[in-house]
């Protein structure tokens, strides 16, 4: 646009003259200084396809919706249906489906306009703009539902745009100020807290909250994060709160799944899904869950053999197969791949921390271009294929046992409530919510090494219900495990497994003397609200009978939520606590832990996984600096173009910063202020702009990549308008 409007080119640039097109007049201007159709190979094939209907109808639709036109024969009217446009290009668009050669399309397309604007325009009149500077230029915005488009006025001044940004988030700038927090700078608020990496972000946030009020607040970026401990604010906030949207890059991994779900699919989801997991089906699955952990046994015994074993993995892994045999009704042994998706789930997991403690990868441009970003669709490429190898198998069967998880999902996509993508997501959300069965089972084994006096206690309730026997767990006996339960429950106290209760506010929720403002997250760390004093005496004190009713009675509602409560609490809980109570039933029949590592509940690193943490760092440093080294021809070559100053890490990002819409006119801005070519960096990328016609023919002529972009890339594909040059064939 900004080379179409270039005065050096271009005398009286905005002044509407359709002569500066007469033969005589372009021959004077220089070669490359109109290209609307761009120019060189890679020039615009065909206007029929995207180019015609795309932009052309869409933006003289566009230009209508703020235009009344008037037939020459009906004054009066002042209606005017504008979809006969849009039904012509679509004729045009299909007619134009067939080849066309490059050197025909600009025909097409100029033969196409010709023939639709004279017949659908007699005659119109401006009712908006009352000349061409009025008429903002934009990128039009499609909505998702079809192609009604609207012309969004554009800001005059980056500045007013900024202001309004601000002004429309004052209510939350007001209830943040009267909660108080950690120092917050400008931009990046308090993430500098965080710049020692994921690996060390809970005890900061567990040394935080200990320091701070049991309500304050956290600036992570422009994000407003709310922490509470209170459980007055915490029933509040499940009872309210059903987004749990502060996990962007959650929902990358669980798509729809209940997890991630937004509210209005979340609820039909869950009305349908809690049909499997009402309390009939569940204890009939007791059976399985005793099959699952004698085979568990005989792996520990076979692993074993006096030597260390990660009973984490092996727990995890008997978590998957039950889940299989339970919610997924197959053989475990029918399905190959188990071990490849635990290994994809913990490394799922452990980029979600990094990403989650990362501020620069909160951002989608940066995120979008980074290798993890790469990774995660890669690793969920892989878990689906293992879960649609499932669905397959099921799919062959599924008559019986309708209301068992997979055939009720499988059903309800013949009722038309859920599609197929739909079923693969809340597969995969179940399993991995289950494996934190796993890691609570390893975590009662942790604890009871470190408690022998407690181990014993069960071996002797244990021994109450079974005698010397080795017969099945049934659901009578699960019932009568309650020293057992209690110390699943104490242990899930000092170590809740899943360790924040996350939502995002929608509407301003007040608790006590504060309010939560609409547009903040809110947060329920469990592991401080469990470890309260005031609750709970001598916190670190591994006390099951904490949990007898007696003593629960005393303390207040709402201050043990390890399931979390309200309607979208763990839709699990029911089996989780039956799977856990036989497993573990049968391991302490079997066997006795002891601790060798551990010494105290102090020393048990929450994470369980320890790295070496300075290896990685040199690692990275020499990863970054030859990352450096590999593009100092591109430092070299950008450092000799002039351009507006570069940030480190964000380049010349924050000039888009709050500009979605106005995108286009802050660039138009920018190079109208620069020289004819300049350079910004967008993060990482060095983009050279020039509006130098000589410039424009040599790359439109030599260059045949398009700028990589991810969005168009998800659209398009392998397509004409974004496929890599080599794909033209040319
Ligand atoms: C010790 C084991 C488990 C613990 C501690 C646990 C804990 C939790 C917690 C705290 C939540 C979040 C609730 C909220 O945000 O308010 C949750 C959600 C969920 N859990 Fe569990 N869970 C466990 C086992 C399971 C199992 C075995 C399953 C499935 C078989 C499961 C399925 C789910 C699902 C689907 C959700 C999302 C529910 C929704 O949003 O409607 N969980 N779990």
């Amino acid at each position: 646009m900004c080379i179409h409007t270039s005065p050096d080119i271009w005398k009286n640039p905005l002044q509407f003259d359709p002569d500066r097109f007469l033969p005589e007049n372009e021959r004077n201007r220089p070669r490359c200084s109109f290209i609307p159709f761009s120019h060189g190979l890679r020039n615009c094939i065909g206007r029929g396809d995207y180019q015609t209907y795309g932009r052309a109808a869409t933006r003289s639709t566009t230009l209508m919706d703020n235009w009344r036109p008037v037939r020459n024969n009906r004054e009066d009217d002042d209606g005017f249906d504008f979809s006969g446009v849009r039904v012509a290009s679509r004729i045009f668009y299909v007619s134009n489906e067939r080849k066309i050669n490059s050197l025909s399309a600009f025909k097409h397309a100029m033969f196409s306009m010709k023939i639709t604007l004279p017949i659908f325009f007699k005659q119109v009149q401006s009712t908006e703009y009352k000349s061409v500077e009025d008429v903002d230029f934009c990128i039009v915005a499609i909505p998702k539902e079809g192609c009604k488009v609207k012309l969004q006025k554009l800001e005059k001044k980056s500045l007013i745009s900024l202001a309004r940004y601000h002004w429309n988030r004052r209510r939350l700038y007001y209830h943040a100020w009267k909660i108080g927090g950690p120092f917050a700078w400008p931009i990046i608020g308090s993430a500098y807290l965080f710049i020692r990496g994921h690996k060390d972000s809970y005890n900061i946030v567990t040394k935080m909250i200990n320091s701070q009020p049991p309500i304050f607040k956290l600036w992570m970026g422009t994000k407003l994060v709310i922490l509470t401990t209170q459980p007055t604010h915490a029933e509040v906030i499940v009872k309210t709160c059903f987004n749990r949207l502060g996990t962007k890059h959650m929902e990358e991994i669980f798509k729809t799944g209940l997890i991630t779900a937004p509210v209005d699919i979340w609820r039909r989801r869950r009305k349908i899904i809690n049909k499997s997991f009402n309390t009939k089906i569940l204890n009939s699955y007791v059976d399985i869950f005793d099959k699952r952990a004698r085979h568990l046994m005989k792996q520990f015994e076979e692993k074993c053999h006096g030597n260390y074993i990660d009973l984490l993995e092996t727990l995890l892994r008997c978590s998957l197969d039950t889940v299989c045999e339970t919610l997924l009704d197959v053989d475990s042994n029918s399905i190959t791949g188990q071990a490849r998706y635990i290994t994809n789930t913990n490394r799922l997991a452990k980029i979600s921390a990094i990403r989650g403690s990362s501020i620069w990868l909160h951002a989608k441009f940066i995120w979008s271009y980074s290798s993890l970003h790469q990774e995660v669709t890669n690793l969920r490429r892989e878990m689906m294929d293992f879960i649609r190898q499932i669905i397959e198998m099921k799919k062959l069967n599924i008559f019986d046992k309708e209301k068992v998880f997979i055939n009720n999902l499988i059903n309800s996509t013949e009722d038309g409530e859920l599609d197929e993508s739909g079923v693969m997501d809340e597969i995969q959300s179940i399993f991995a919510a289950s494996e934190t069965t796993a890691i609570t089972n390893a975590l009662v084994l942790c604890m009871m090494g470190l408690h022998s006096n407690i181990q014993k206690n069960i071996q002797e309730e244990l021994a109450s219900i079974f005698g010397h026997s080795d017969r099945t767990v049934t659901l009578e006996d699960v019932n009568r495990m309650y020293y057992l339960e209690r110390v699943i429950k104490e242990t899930m106290r000092l170590f809740p497994p899943v360790p924040f209760i996350r939502r995002s506010v929608d509407e301003d929720i007040e608790l006590d003397s504060h309010v939560l403002p609409k547009g903040s997250e809110v947060y329920i760390p469990l592991l401080s609200l469990h470890r309260r004093p005031d609750f709970w005496k001598d916190p670190l004190v591994f006390n099951p009978d904490r949990f007898l009713a007696e003593n629960e009675a005393k303390r207040p509602n709402f201050s043990y939520l390890p399931f979390s409560r309200g309607s979208k609490n763990c839709i699990g809980f029911k089996y989780a606590m039956l799977s856990m109570k036989t497993m573990l039933a049968i391991f302490f029949k079997h066997y006795e832990v002891q601790s060798t590592k551990y010494k105290s509940i102090e020393d048990v690193d929450f994470w369980l996984a320890m790295l070496l943490a300075q290896f990685l760092i040199i690692l990275a440093l020499i990863l970054l600096v030859k990352y450096h080294w590999d593009r100092r021809w591109l430092y070299y070559h950008g450092s000799k173009f002039k351009g507006p100053f570069p940030w480190p890490i964000l380049g010349n990002a924050p000039l888009f910063f709050g500009k979605d819409k106005d995108a286009y006119k802050t660039l138009t801005n920018l190079v109208n202020s620069q020289s004819p070519t300049f350079r910004v960096w967008l993060g990482r990328e060095l983009v050279v702009v020039t509006t130098e016609p000589a410039y424009v023919e040599t790359i439109l002529s030599n260059s045949l990549d398009r700028f990589k972009s991810h969005n168009l890339e998800e659209i398009f594909h392998t397509g004409l308008l974004i496929a890599p040059g080599e794909y033209l064939h040319l």
